[in-house]
């Protein structure tokens, strides 16, 4: 096992009900995990909680091993050895994609971090764009930037804050199978979170559904769509479960 979250819980100041309510989930090396829930149901704070920018009030959380809180330890966000893929992607306007990308790789010695480097531009396969600046570059290929600079550290979980928020409906579709291949070959463990059924069932390869901080029910996406619950044409199904068999 990799990842192991206990009984979570959180309210923020304020609150009359909790916003996390005893959230447990356990996670293997590599697999790719949706929280999808309605706005408001607790997703971006559940991930606040795990990238260390939020304490929850009960709960432990540990990866590989490593606790990262529970009643007696708080590890600080930059130790937790976490990436994290914003929205709006946050990649550094004045910086090239190179520059984005290095960025983390502070600690490296210059061959490895050149090393590095090409390897995660393969990866996304954006290695003639290491020149550019963002705005030289489409929503899609920003995206791509935003998730090599995640990656690049070798952390040992990324989360997702709804990635494709920012693109065309089009480009969503394509960029979802992108994504997946990407983490996929990256072997990297991920926390996605999103609203939108279509994304977490092209994406996952289990669901979370989270309704007012609780969790509703977790399954593959091919368990949950037997219980009837989502609308995914089978033709996209046939092509995840193709995919599931092949990685
Ligand atoms: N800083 C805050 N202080 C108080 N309440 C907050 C704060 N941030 C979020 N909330 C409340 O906590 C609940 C969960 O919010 P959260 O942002 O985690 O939901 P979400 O599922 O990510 O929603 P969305 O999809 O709209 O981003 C909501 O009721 C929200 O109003």
């Amino acid at each position: 096992m990799s990842i192991s979250i206990q009984d979570v819980c959180f309210s923020y100041p304020n609150a009359n009900r909790a916003t996390i309510d005893h959230f447990s989930l356990t996670i293997e090396k590599g697999e790719v995990i949706s929280i999808l829930g309605r706005s408001g149901s607790g997703k971006s704070t559940m991930l606040r909680l795990l990238a260390g920018l939020e304490a929850p009030t009960k709960g432990s959380f540990t990866i590989q091993e490593q606790v990262v809180f529970d009643g007696t330890t708080f590890l600080q966000p930059e130790k937790r050895g976490i990436g994290m893929v914003f929205q709006d992607y946050a990649l550094f306007p004045h910086m090239t994609v190179r520059e984005n990308i290095l960025f983390g790789l502070s600690q490296l010695k210059n061959e490895e971090k050149k090393k590095r480097l090409r390897e995660v531009l393969e990866l996304v396969e954006l290695q003639e764009f290491e020149k550019r600046y963002p705005h030289q570059l489409s929503g899609g290929q920003q995206q791509r930037v935003a998730i090599a600079r995640a990656i690049a550290p070798n952390p040992h979980l990324i989360l997702l804050d709804e990635p494709f928020s920012n693109l065309d409906a089009e480009l969503q579709v394509k960029i979802r199978k992108e994504l997946r291949d990407i983490l996929k070959k990256a072997k990297i463990t991920s926390i996605l979170v999103t609203h939108d059924e279509n994304d977490a069932y092209a994406i996952a390869d289990r669901i979370v559904k989270l309704k007012d901080g609780c969790i509703e029910v977790v399954g593959r996406p091919c368990d949950l769509l037997v219980d009837g619950q989502q609308s995914m044409k089978p033709t996209d199904l046939l092509q995840h479960e193709l995919e599931l068999q092949s990685v």
